[in-house]
């Protein structure tokens, strides 16, 4: 059988009972190196053209990356090109170092120098595979012959370096495939590497330890970042940079608890696009520290910006359940959810801040933070509710309904989303309201009244269609319901009735609902108007009229199953 899982081994775990970093917390934000425009880059089926790489390069400066791995400039000319177009048409902000990536092969450091020459400040990163399966199998090396390779390319790095004063240098090592290497062997090559550069004496150095790829789990990980650094020579002057890729879905869970073990930087790529699964996405784990309340130290609030030039350049899409970024991880649709996000944000007292802080539920996040709006968080199908089909009609016709007309409203959006088989969009559902419960029958609209109160009574005369309708009651709507009983010798009660204010940017000032019962029949109907008592008696009239043209219709043998009736 080919599906055999005994083909497989599972990773070298290590004893470590005194590990300290689970009883750590993050509590600020890491050092970041965005690598989208080396290691996304060399992922790509069409790498990125040097317009393209300046476009992302811009976009990463403008979410406050202040070091950028730029590319791999001996790889290929269009890298080579990009490096020389960020220095000599000085697009490099004086916040920003950027960083650049070589084999430890003299020829390559070369060339890696030249693309660099005139650069105020540079990373020049150098890297070897220490893995014991490229030991033995790419090299054909053992550890001593690895350690030359790297030592070797320190050395290199060094000399050229020297050679060019007016840049400001620092120097990063990474044993390549960190994960698939032995520790004692990663500690001993780095040390190496440490020795040449004497990060004591000034030179500034990074150590970056990369699971080139992800072969554990994320607490393996952590434990194998704190023992390096236990074991690193001149740790108080290196900084520790975790480099993690995605293979078993953990790249940001890994590079998380990295930290909490004790690393300083961090590089990963917008988005998490790179090699196979992807590089560890500095979005999500900029926007998990900035939803815990820490400074993520990175402006991620244009985020629809990024999204765009992420996928231009990468040609590829963006997965709508993507964390933060999305289209749907802002979106309820199911009916219980709905609810909870819309009752919490009418608690949500304004403006959120740290004395108020966010508090809803299903939103680990404000979505406006990253440019989305709360129109989008709710939207209806099939699994939706009552609670979810008030937020839109809050959110985008700008009314409230009382909690007897949502259950009986919610019914017709629930018959028209399960008719159609998918989403009822916002302006479906304003116009499912206005066919269901706003829309005056035809010869049923109140073009005048008159309302007079004496001795506890009101009487009021009204014109509805060709009608003239009289009646008394001890209100306004039992005096309509009088003269409409009297007009058509229907007897019929109102069972609820409200009104309400409506919100600036509503045309109407009043909504007025109502939902009159005659025997085992209910019939609700709204009514919008600048007039309360207009509002009022038109609902009234409405319902009224819905009632007679379903009687009417069904005498008639003509049902309608666009009526209100519930
Ligand atoms: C985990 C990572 O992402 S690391 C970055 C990987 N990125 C890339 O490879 C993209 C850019 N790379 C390239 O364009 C090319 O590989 C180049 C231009 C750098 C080199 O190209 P070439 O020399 O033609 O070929 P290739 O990459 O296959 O070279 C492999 C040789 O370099 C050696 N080698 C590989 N990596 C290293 C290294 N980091 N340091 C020293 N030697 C190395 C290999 O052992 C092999 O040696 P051999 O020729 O004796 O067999
Ligand atoms: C060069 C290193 C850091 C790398 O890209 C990797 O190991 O994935």
């Amino acid at each position: 059988m080919a599906f055999d899982h005994r083909k497989y081994r599972p990773a070298p775990v290590l004893a470590r009972p005194q590990r300290q970093w689970p009883n750590q917390v993050i509590t600020q934000a890491p050092r970041w190196c965005a690598v989208d425009l080396r290691d996304g880059n060399q992922a790509l089926v069409k790498p990125m053209t040097v317009a393209q790489k300046i476009r992302l390069f811009e976009c990463l400066v403008r979410c406050g990356f202040r070091e950028i791995e730029v590319g791999f400039p001996a790889a290929s000319q269009p890298d080579f090109d990009f490096v020389r177009a960020l220095i000599e048409q000085q697009r490099i902000p004086d916040t920003v170092t950027i960083q650049v990536l070589t084999q430890a092969r003299p020829e390559l450091i070369a060339r890696t120098y030249e693309s660099l020459r005139g650069a105020p400040k540079a990373i020049v990163h150098v890297y070897n595979s220490t893995s014991k399966i490229q030991r033995e199998q790419v090299f054909q090396t053992d550890v001593a012959g690895v350690k030359a390779i790297a030592v070797a390319g320190a050395q290199c790095v060094a000399e050229h370096a020297a050679q060019h004063p007016e840049t400001q240098w620092t120097f990063q090592y990474s044993p390549e495939s960190f994960t698939g290497t032995e520790l004692p062997v990663a500690a001993e090559v780095v040390n190496a590497v440490i020795e040449v550069w004497q990060p004591a004496q000034g030179q500034p150095v990074i150590i970056n330890l990369p699971a080139t790829v992800e072969i554990s789990t994320p607490n393996v990980f952590a434990d194998s970042v704190e023992w390096m650094i236990e074991h690193m020579t001149q740790r108080a002057h290196v900084c520790v940079s975790l480099h993690t890729h995605n293979d078993r879905g953990c790249g940001v869970a890994a590079a998380e608890l990295g930290v909490m073990a004790g690393a300083d930087r961090v590089e990963g790529t917008l988005l998490g696009n790179g090699e196979r699964t992807g590089n560890m996405d500095l979005v999500t784990m900029a926007m998990n520290l900035y939803s815990q309340g820490i400074d993520p130290e990175l402006d991620l609030s244009d985020m629809r910006d990024i999204i765009e030039t992420v996928e231009a350049v990468t040609e590829i899409t963006t997965h709508p359940r993507h964390a933060y970024a999305g289209e749907l991880v802002f979106t309820a649709f199911s009916g219980s959810h709905q609810d909870a996000i819309r009752k919490c944000l009418n608690r949500q007292r304004a403006p959120v801040s740290a004395a108020s802080p966010w508090d809803v539920a299903y939103l680990p996040i404000d979505p406006r933070d990253l440019g989305r709006r709360y129109e989008e968080v709710v939207r209806i199908n099939s699994q939706s509710g009552k609670g979810g089909v008030l937020h839109v009609l809050e959110q985008h016709v700008g009314i409230t309904l009382p909690r007897w007309m949502q259950i009986a409203f919610s019914k017709r959006v629930q018959a028209a989303a399960e008719a159609s088989g998918g989403e009822i969009d916002a302006s479906r559902i304003a116009h499912l309201f206005d066919e269901h419960c706003l829309n005056v029958p035809t010869g049923w609209q109140v073009s005048d009244y008159q309302a007079h109160r004496r001795d506890g009574q009101v009487r009021i005369e009204a014109e509805v269609g060709t009608r003239h309708i009289v009646g008394m009651g001890d209100g306004v709507i039992s005096a309509v319901i009088n003269g409409l009983s009297q007009y058509a010798g229907v007897a019929a009660s109102v069972e609820h009735f409200d009104e309400f204010s409506l919100s600036d940017n509503t045309a109407a000032e009043a909504l007025a609902c109502v939902q009159i019962r005659q025997g085992e029949r209910t019939i609700i109907a709204s009514a919008m108007a600048n007039d309360t008592t207009l509002a009022s008696i038109q609902a009234v009239v409405s319902a009224w009229g819905r009632l007679i043209t379903e009687t009417t219709q069904a005498a008639t043998h003509e049902p309608n199953a666009e009526h209100c009736s519930v």
